[in-house]
């Protein structure tokens, strides 16, 4: 009986979308198609061939593909979206909503007109309107289409702690709630280093800090760059998302997931713990939270309503 392979296509062939399409077929998760506009025909074409042409090196029996021709994309298991603009310094990611939120939809239709079931993982900026833009466009039920944000965001936040304490990265586990902005939530009573609470090994100061980092962390990255955002950590974490979904391996993961009534919230897209498989979100879990962990939560998600607000209408 012959095997079918596992197919994931990443729409946006620049920095993110490259680096995930790489990602993904050096872990030999699935065949991989990048897909960019006909201008850009020529350098992904290139792009995916120099990837394709990796794989004796590296071992694996994937196919890469780059196109403009969304006919190439059909019925893939997953779909990676990070078609659009990203910001420049002095930009916030929310000054990016209109040119994106266009693009999402024009991208969206292609998309389910090939893989009407597919799942979706948007990473375009501002990531959580997006992925509301993209689910409301898609018509797919709501735990095939998911953000990535706190996959990134609590990534960022245990590369610090770990450079802090000089222990493996390994060990650090912790959470990173709210919407993908600066004010997101990074949960420190949920944070802990081989089991042990992070407020056993670092002062308060110093855990601010790291907090205060962690928020501004792509901007960081931004500023250093001056001409464009991260995408070496971002395109690792799609990768984790994209492998826990064709894995089935019903990973506890940060997720951009639209919520029902789960946190008080109805309706809207943001950040929270989440059960990834094979059914996308499976389940959204439900911490317990303070008082202040409430108020910095509804602080955000604020943040994230008022750009959903700022979409055009037809979302
Ligand atoms: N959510 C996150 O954590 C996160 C992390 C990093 C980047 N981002 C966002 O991801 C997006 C992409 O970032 P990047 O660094 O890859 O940008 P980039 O400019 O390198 O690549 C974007 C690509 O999208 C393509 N594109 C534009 N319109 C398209 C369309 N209609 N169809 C197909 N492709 C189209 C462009 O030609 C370009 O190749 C930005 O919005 C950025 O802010 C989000
Ligand atoms: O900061 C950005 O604009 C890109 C991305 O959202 C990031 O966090 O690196």
């Amino acid at each position: 009986m012959a095997i079918t392979r596992r197919k994931v296509s990443v729409i946006g062939g620049g920095f993110t979308g490259a680096t995930t399409a790489l990602m993904v077929a050096q872990k030999e998760l699935a065949d991989v198609v990048l897909v960019d506009i006909p201008d850009q025909e020529g350098p992904v074409q290139g792009k995916a061939l120099d990837m394709l042409e990796a794989t004796p090196v590296q071992g694996v029996d994937v196919s890469v593909v780059g196109t403009s021709d969304y006919a190439l994309t059909k019925d893939s298991d997953v779909v990676v979206i990070t078609a659009g603009i990203a910001r420049k310094p002095g930009m916030s990611r929310d000054d990016l909503v209109h040119t994106n939120a266009n693009i999402m939809k024009s991208v969206t239709e292609q998309v389910v007109k090939y893989s009407p079931n597919t799942h979706i993982i948007v990473l375009t900026n501002p990531a959580d309107a997006m992925t509301y833009a993209v689910y409301k466009s898609s018509g797919l039920p709501k735990n095939r289409v998911i953000g990535q944000s706190g996959v990134l965001d609590t990534s960022r936040f245990r590369t610090f702690i770990a450079q802090e304490l000089e222990l493996s990265v390994e060990d650090v586990q912790g959470f990173v709630l709210g919407g993908h902005g600066d004010d997101m939530v990074p949960l420190i009573r949920y944070s802990s280093v081989g089991g042990v609470p992070l407020t056993k090994l670092l002062s308060q100061d110093r855990i601010d800090a790291i907090v205060e980092r962690t928020r501004k962390g792509g901007g960081e990255i931004v500023s250093l760059l001056g001409n464009g955002s991260a995408y070496y950590a971002p395109a690792a974490s799609l990768t984790q998302m994209v492998e826990a979904i064709i894995k089935d391996k019903k990973r506890l993961l940060p997720a951009i997931a639209y919520l029902e009534g789960e946190y008080g919230y109805e309706g809207v897209y943001v950040g929270v713990p989440t059960v990834l498989g094979g059914n996308g979100i499976e389940k959204i879990i439900e911490l317990d939270l303070t008082d202040e962990e409430r108020d910095q939560f509804a602080t955000s998600v604020t943040s994230v309503q008022s750009v959903m607000n700022a979409l055009p209408d037809e979302f």
